[in-house]
């Protein structure tokens, strides 16, 4: 009886409710882990024998010319694809080759694709909202009754994205760069460990790319973040490592500086950037 009793009352934090920290175990190495993976479509490699470690907290950005892989390489990372070859690992404890897509985004690997998918009829914190009750770890009966905590997420997470002020707003009518913003926002709510994050200023605005650049730099740390972008300013603007995709494996990493000096990178990417920039 006391037990029904808890349950109608709002603000009682239930721990079952609260989803838990991702068990993903970082103590003896990165979070990411990729090793010799290969996967080829109808004989040819679009992944070939690629290497790729990401550390906990780390930001990444993945940059390549077109084809270079990119999109196949989050594929496998979320269990959309399969490898033919090579070992996925998520912190020491996850063999992801082992799991699918539902169980991979449960660990904690949130993926954000370049459009955006928001429900433009809800309010951005209903959508927020809707995004924590899409946790699996949550009770789904049970999500009406928020609890203070819950909602205190969603507070802090409207924050983090910068849309408080539109809380109540429908998201149809957010800007862009904003729509985009509130679905980092929803992926959040998840609390994921990694966030993968494709093209994500497309079609943005100098101003919305500035404000995008604070808010992924921002995370970091707190999660690690894998951006893969085109966009040579935006990320040379966020960039702490960088790794260079081409034919399906790593062609150098470094630096926004060491990358943008290597003679092959030029080659191959650099250099047709800076063509098509002055065309
Ligand atoms: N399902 C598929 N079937 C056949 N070929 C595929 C498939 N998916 C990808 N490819 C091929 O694999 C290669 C790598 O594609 P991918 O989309 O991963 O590159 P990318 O680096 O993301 O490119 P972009 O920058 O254009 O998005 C391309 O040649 C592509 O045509």
């Amino acid at each position: 009886m006391s037990f029904l009793r808890s349950l109608a009352d709002r603000d009682r934090v239930f721990d079952f409710l609260v989803p838990t920290a991702s068990p993903v175990d970082v103590r003896h190495g990165p979070i990411l882990y990729l090793e010799d993976v290969t996967v080829s479509f109808d004989g040819f490699k679009a992944i070939d024998n690629l290497n790729l470690t990401i550390d906990d907290g780390e930001l990444r950005c993945i940059i390549g010319p077109n084809g270079a892989g990119k999109t196949t390489m989050m594929d496998i990372i979320t269990g959309k694809t399969r490898p033919d070859t090579g070992s996925v690992w998520f912190g020491s404890r996850h063999d992801l080759l082992t799991m699918n897509e539902p169980e991979i985004a449960s660990l904690g690997i949130g993926r954000k694709f370049q459009k955006p998918t928001v429900f433009e009829a809800l309010s951005v914190f209903e959508n927020l909202e809707l995004a924590m009750a899409a946790d699996k770890r949550i009770l789904p009966t049970l999500t009406a009754r928020m609890s203070g905590e819950v909602r205190d997420r969603i507070e802090e997470g409207l924050d983090t994205i910068g849309l408080t002020a539109l809380r109540d707003r429908p998201a149809g009518i957010l800007s862009h760069g904003q729509k985009q913003w509130l679905e980092i926002g929803m992926l959040l709510m998840q609390r994921p460990r990694l966030l993968l994050v494709d093209e994500p200023v497309a079609g943005m605005t100098e101003q919305e790319m500035e404000r995008t650049a604070e808010l992924l730099t921002g995370l970091a740390g707190k999660q690690s973040v894998v951006v893969v972008e085109h966009d040579m300013g935006f990320v040379r603007s966020i960039a702490r490592q960088v790794t260079v995709l081409h034919q399906g494996s790593v062609l150098a990493e470094g630096t926004m500086d060491q990358v943008a000096s290597d003679p092959r990178v030029i080659e191959v990417y650099l250099g047709a950037e800076a063509d098509e920039e002055m065309a």
